[in-house]
């Protein structure tokens, strides 16, 4: 039987839908790479970690598949995230197991936890091992903040609810006043506030000021004054961002099956519509026909990532004749996409991290918000950062999208607006930078992961 060492061996354990377990994992390559001598094991499910890992070879970080919780010939009854709901009731037994493998594996005892921020049943779990929780927060500061005050929100509204106060501001949250409560998530106010999500939610929001840290892909520049807030609600707040910046270890580069790059070299400055709504939202048929419309009526160039599902939606002969001017393509390689000097606006759902690499690319937004934390990114991009616009109503329309990428393509406030973010892409690159403030906090979060025993 082999030996259990107290080498030190850090277990990851990652949320495998949406977009959390790509930027966890590339953190953790950053402090591998900063730490060889300590041992990381990243759980997740095998299609999730077949996705993450398919670029690397000879990684240092060690995957494990771990079950998605799937029952053995389970009818999936088409419910809404159901998939999420079936994962995270056998979440604590199937991370348990696999542990125990890495930990037979190794030899090494798990000497810290670090996992997704929605894992509010992992503080039980260091506990149990008695090693520090360090939970990772992949939206931004702002969704986080309204998830840990979900209490306080709801005592400030009171029994009644949202209902006709949809324009008031959060004045009560030091650094989110320009917020309004109709851009809360849903599951705080609106909503269902008992399902299995919003519950995990709440729950989580009341676990994590117990945390040993929380990080998160932010740079504390961009809002001084809802860090210090957080500060003050966690025994540690580290901002760390934007990962899409990182030079200790760039994320590895997408290959561009479909030639977006080269294409794009074709193409003027600042000229090309991005446009992609991240892995999970789609919107509904009427939509894409608005966006395709108005891009045929526009002739604006674009790039637009669509999935192969959706592709069934576009208007008849729309491919054959924007041949010249735009591409549809299931898949694009977003991150060089919005650093390429030809790219004019990027219309987007608003996921943090579609938020975090415009930044980096310096590209200003058109923001139609779906879900979840759409709503609160999208305000802060337009109405505190001005670095976009959202769409006119809730949904996409053909005059609605033309006059957007007018706005932000051709006059005065689009300038404007690309003048804001390319000031933002500055800070974030001095943030990550030698003596930035995320790079000293990643110093941070690197001692406080590799030497534990000294910290917790
Ligand atoms: O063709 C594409 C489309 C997307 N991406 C990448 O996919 C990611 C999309 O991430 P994000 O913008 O955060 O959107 P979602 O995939 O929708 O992410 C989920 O996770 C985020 C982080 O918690 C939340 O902010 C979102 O609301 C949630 O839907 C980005 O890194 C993109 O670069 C590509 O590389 N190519």
């Amino acid at each position: 039987m082999t030996s259990i060492t107290n080498e030190p061996h850090v277990a990851v354990l990652a949320f495998p839908f949406g977009t959390h377990a790509a930027p966890l994992l590339t953190v953790i390559r950053c402090l591998s790479k900063a730490a060889p001598n300590v041992h990381f094991s990243f759980f997740n499910t095998a299609e999730s970690n077949t996705m993450i890992f398919s670029n690397s070879n000879n990684d240092a970080v060690k995957a494990y598949n771990v079950s998605d919780g799937v029952p053995d010939k389970y009818v999936f009854t088409g419910k809404h995230q159901e998939n999420i709901e079936l994962f995270m009731k056998a979440a604590p037994e199937n991370f348990w197991k696999g542990i125990e493998a890495a930990v037979a594996e190794t030899g090494r005892k798990v000497s810290c936890l670090v996992t997704d921020g929605f894992f509010w049943f992992a503080a039980e779990m260091a506990e149990e091992m008695g090693v520090p929780w360090v939970p990772f927060w992949a939206g931004g500061p702002h969704s986080l903040s309204t998830h840990v005050l979900t209490d306080f929100i709801r005592d400030k509204v009171g029994a009644g609810g949202i209902g006709g106060r949809e324009e008031e501001p959060l004045t009560f949250i030091p650094g989110m006043s320009k917020l309004r409560l109709r851009d809360l998530p849903e599951g705080i106010l609106a909503g269902n506030l008992n399902s299995i999500f919003s519950t995990m939610l709440h729950k989580m929001g009341k676990m994590l000021p117990q945390a040993t840290a929380v990080f998160i892909n932010f740079f504390e520049e961009l809002d001084p004054t809802l860090t210090n807030d957080l500060n003050s609600k966690f025994k540690k707040f580290l901002n760390v961002g934007p990962f899409n910046l990182l030079s200790l270890s760039p994320p590895p580069s997408t290959p561009d099956a479909n030639n977006c790059l080269s294409w794009l070299n074709d193409q003027k400055a600042e000229s090309v519509a991005y446009i992609s709504f991240g892995r999970v939202a789609t919107p509904p048929p009427t939509e894409i026909l608005a966006i395709a419309d108005a891009l045929e009526a526009s002739g604006v160039a674009f790039l637009w990532s669509l999935k192969d599902h959706s592709k069934v939606h576009l208007p008849k002969g729309f491919l054959d004749k924007t041949r010249a001017s735009g591409m549809v393509v299931p898949w694009a390689p977003q991150l060089q996409i919005l650093a390429h000097g030809a790219v004019g606006v990027f219309v987007t759902h608003c996921g943090w991290n579609s938020v975090l690499e415009s930044i980096g690319g310096g590209v200003p937004m058109i923001c139609r918000p779906f879900f979840g934390d759409h709503k609160v990114n999208t305000r802060m991009v337009e109405a505190v950062w001005e670095i976009g616009i959202k769409i006119d109503g809730e949904m996409f329309t053909k005059n609605g999208l033309i006059s957007s990428l007018d706005l932000v393509l051709s006059q005065e406030k689009g300038k404007k607006m690309r003048g804001h973010i390319r000031g933002l892409k500055g800070l974030a690159e001095k943030a990550v930078g030698p003596q930035g403030s995320s790079t000293k906090n990643l110093k941070t979060l690197l001692s406080l992961v590799s030497r534990p025993k000294d910290i917790a």
